[in-house]
């Protein structure tokens, strides 16, 4: 079909190096992904890519909204009942993943995942626009569905309904906290000859870090 053996960059924007990291990895993520955040060139920095492995040892990557991180771990909101959310009510692992290609840079996460309180849940699924929370309550994420006019048509009847209330959070629509166990941090390079930096998360407490080859 069509050849592409000659479609490469050099990446050689930056460099990733020992003595300029931070020792904790959640703040290593943070001083990247503030220069991502900032930079004009990258339109949805908190766009990740959450992989799962789902019964057949397959895993299988899906692109999530990064809401939330903190010293404990990272935030998103999706459907419980969706081929994510089962994948996770059986492994209670994902692994989460940011390429911002401007920046010549890829985080990979390996996480043990828990379902956040519910109290925090409703807090966020009431900050989303109208709109958005009536679209987690009309889909029933991962399902066969009829055709498009299926969901259509649960909107325009719910708008009426909610119009002057509050529309409660879906039981089964909620966020899940992805508690890091390992980050990898990389930095391309020139003769991909690139930087790789793992953080792995020794008794609870401390990181090991370590330098992997390209
Ligand atoms: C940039 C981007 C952001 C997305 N953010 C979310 C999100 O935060 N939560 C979500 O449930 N789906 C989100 N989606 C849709 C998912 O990629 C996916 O189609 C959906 O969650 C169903 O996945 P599943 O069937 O594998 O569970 C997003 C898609 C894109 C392209
Ligand atoms: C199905 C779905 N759920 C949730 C989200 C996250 O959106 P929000 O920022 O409104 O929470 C998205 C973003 O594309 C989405 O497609």
């Amino acid at each position: 079909m069509e050849n592409l053996h000659d479609k490469r960059k050099v990446y050689e924007k930056s460099q990733l190096i020992e003595s300029e990291i931070k020792q904790n990895p959640i703040e290593q993520f943070r001083d990247w992904f503030l220069e991502a955040s900032e930079n004009p060139n990258i339109s949805e920095a908190n766009a990740m890519a959450v992989s799962t492995v789902e019964e057949d040892g397959c895993p299988r990557t899906r692109m999530v909204l990064l809401k939330e991180y903190t010293f404990e771990g990272f935030i998103f909101y999706t459907n419980y009942d969706s081929r994510k959310g089962k994948s996770i009510e059986n492994t209670h692992k994902a692994c989460l993943h940011f390429f911002w290609p401007n920046l010549e840079r890829q985080i990979i996460i390996k996480a043990n995942l828990e379902r956040i309180a519910e109290n925090l849940s409703d807090g966020y699924f009431h900050s989303r626009p109208k709109g958005s929370q009536l679209g987690a309550v009309v889909s029933p994420q991962s399902q066969e569905i009829p055709n498009k006019e299926y969901l259509e048509q649960k909107l325009k009847q719910l708008e009426k309904e909610y119009e002057n209330s509050e529309i409660p959070r879906p039981e089964n629509w909620g966020g899940y906290i992805a508690k890091p166990y390992e980050i990898e941090f990389w930095q391309g390079r020139p003769n991909r000859l690139h930087d790789r930096i793992i953080y792995q998360l020794i008794d609870d407490l401390d990181w090991k870090i370590s330098r992997l080859a390209p």
